[in-house]
């Protein structure tokens, strides 16, 4: 392969059936991912026309979305969840495929699972009907949300007609300081290039700060990629990547493995590898990071104040202004000391061990400030199960933390779990939508989980730096 091709172009031409007159190309799909959400009416179309999936076996479906994570018995009590929980279990089933269903230890957020079984290899192509599959590229794969249609055309026949994005490689050099963390860095690089900077482009994550990181906090990276506009994101398969693969359920064993692990390599993109744009920014100059608006691109360092609306170039002002209107947030005043009244721990952004496991340090020994409510919600079964062995659960508890089953729970609210009016959320998601989490009045500001255990502790938005130290000390 010619070594000036990055790992995009590289898996995008592997995959390539044929390049069609629209001059989209026809790209075979390796994994399939469905959740209960967008699937039941592209099980509809294929049985409008009498169509099969083709690959059952390269599909995999799981509950997340809708899933309580209080009162789990069925029927559930949202008669709505209860017809959606029906309508996959009976389309799985009817079409031959394996479905991680609330009584499966592997079930949860689609995201979360996928990588967990080590269905999401390097040099895949991987798609869902769902915006947050760009978590999968983290893997060195292509992993692209996809529309119900599309669902329906990929379960037809696991292919999809796309056209090609340019592909912009985005560089972080130097050294994160202490508490600073990858969701720091995914907001950073959303800030600086906006929402719709990405439009058009797949991302490459490159630089030290990537190599360094685990592959739980790479999913974190790559997770958010579609809140600055790409296409995807994806990080380069190193011997991080082989090593969190091995041994996982869907990976192959010995010699096959080895082998898989050998071509898996061959797929980054060379010191040679052309892109279409580069950026580069300097870790030094990212801190702990809060949004403060309605987009994940309005946010600010939790040092700083919040800019007057003067300060932004004229043709964002009346979005800003908008943005100070439903926050109930005033112009240069600082984040830090924002009273909050929930915290939430949980989403395909951020509720892997690894975070469960940070936060936990922020907590232990601690309690969560009286007004405000705050919950841990594991991204899987096996996180949950692998938490309670740790002793996490405890911790969590005995601070004040309610501890729930696993599914996306107030990260959109499709369950039980939504804010009541106005409530401001320290949330580990990704989204800070009006009305995001389940209150048309609600208000989020996204944060790392070491920030929403310090927000949760204190209150109020807090510099988790002051408190890190404080434990070290
Ligand atoms: C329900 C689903 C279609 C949606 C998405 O695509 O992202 C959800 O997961 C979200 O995060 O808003
Ligand atoms: S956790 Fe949130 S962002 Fe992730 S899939 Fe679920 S609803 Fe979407």
């Amino acid at each position: 392969m010619s070594n000036t091709k990055n790992l995009f172009d590289k898996v995008w031409d592997l995959h390539t059936v044929k390049t069609l007159e629209s001059g989209q190309d026809q790209l075979l799909i390796g994994l399939h991912l469905i959740h209960e959400v967008t699937s039941p009416q592209a099980f509809e179309m294929l049985r409008d026309r009498g169509l099969k999936v083709m690959f059952p076996e390269r599909t995999m479906a799981t509950v997340d979305h809708i899933v309580p994570t209080q009162n789990q018995a069925r029927p559930f009590e949202d008669n709505l969840a209860e017809q959606m929980m029906s309508a996959i279990e009976k389309n799985c089933r009817e079409f031959g495929i394996t479905l991680l269903d609330v009584d499966d230890v592997r079930q949860g957020i689609v995201h979360v699972v996928g990588p967990e079984q080590g269905l999401t290899q390097p040099g895949m192509t991987i798609v869902c009907g769902d915006s947050h599959t760009s978590t999968h590229g983290a893997f060195g794969s292509i992993a692209l949300g996809i529309g119900t249609s599309q669902v329906a055309h990929v379960l037809a026949t696991q292919t999809m007609a796309l056209g090609r994005p340019k592909v912009r490689q985005v560089k972080v050099n130097g050294e994160l300081g202490p508490g600073v963390t990858a969701k720091d860095v995914t907001l950073y690089i959303i800030r600086k290039l906006g929402v719709q900077g990405g439009v058009g482009y797949a991302y490459e994550y490159a630089g030290d700060v990537f190599d360094r990181m685990s592959m739980e906090e790479r999913m974190t990276v790559c997770n958010m990629s579609i809140e600055g506009g790409a296409r995807c994101g994806y990080i380069n398969p190193d011997q991080t990547t082989v090593d969190y693969l091995k041994g996982r359920p869907f990976t192959p064993e010995g010699a096959a493995f080895d082998k898989a692990a050998e071509w898996w390599l061959s797929l980054a993109s060379g010191p040679d590898a052309q892109f279409d744009d580069v950026v580069e920014f300097d870790a030094a100059d990212i801190e702990p990071t809060v949004t403060w608006g309605i987009t994940p691109a309005q946010s600010v360092g939790v040092s700083e104040s919040l800019a007057p609306v003067s300060d932004y170039p004229e043709d964002e002002q009346t979005l800003i202004k908008e943005a100070f209107r439903y926050m109930e947030l005033e112009e240069n005043q600082p984040i830090k000391g924002q009273k909050i009244d929930v915290a939430f721990i949980g989403s395909c952004t951020n509720s892997r061990i690894s975070d469960l496991r940070e936060a936990a340090k922020v907590v232990e020994g601690r309690h969560v400030s009286e007004h405000v409510k705050a919950l841990v919600v594991p991204g899987s079964q096996l996180v949950r199960k692998q938490a309670m062995e740790e002793g996490l659960d405890k911790i969590f508890i005995e601070a004040g933390f309610e501890w729930r089953e696993a599914g996306c729970s107030m990260c959109l609210a499709m369950n039980p779990d939504k804010l009541v009016g106005n409530e401001l959320c320290a949330s580990s998601s990704n989204r800070n939508f009006k009305g995001r989490q389940g209150s048309p009045t609600g208000r989020t500001l996204l944060m790392s989980p070491t920030m929403v255990a310090a927000a949760a502790i204190n209150g109020c938005v807090t510099d988790v730096r002051e408190m890190l130290s404080a434990v070290t000390a």
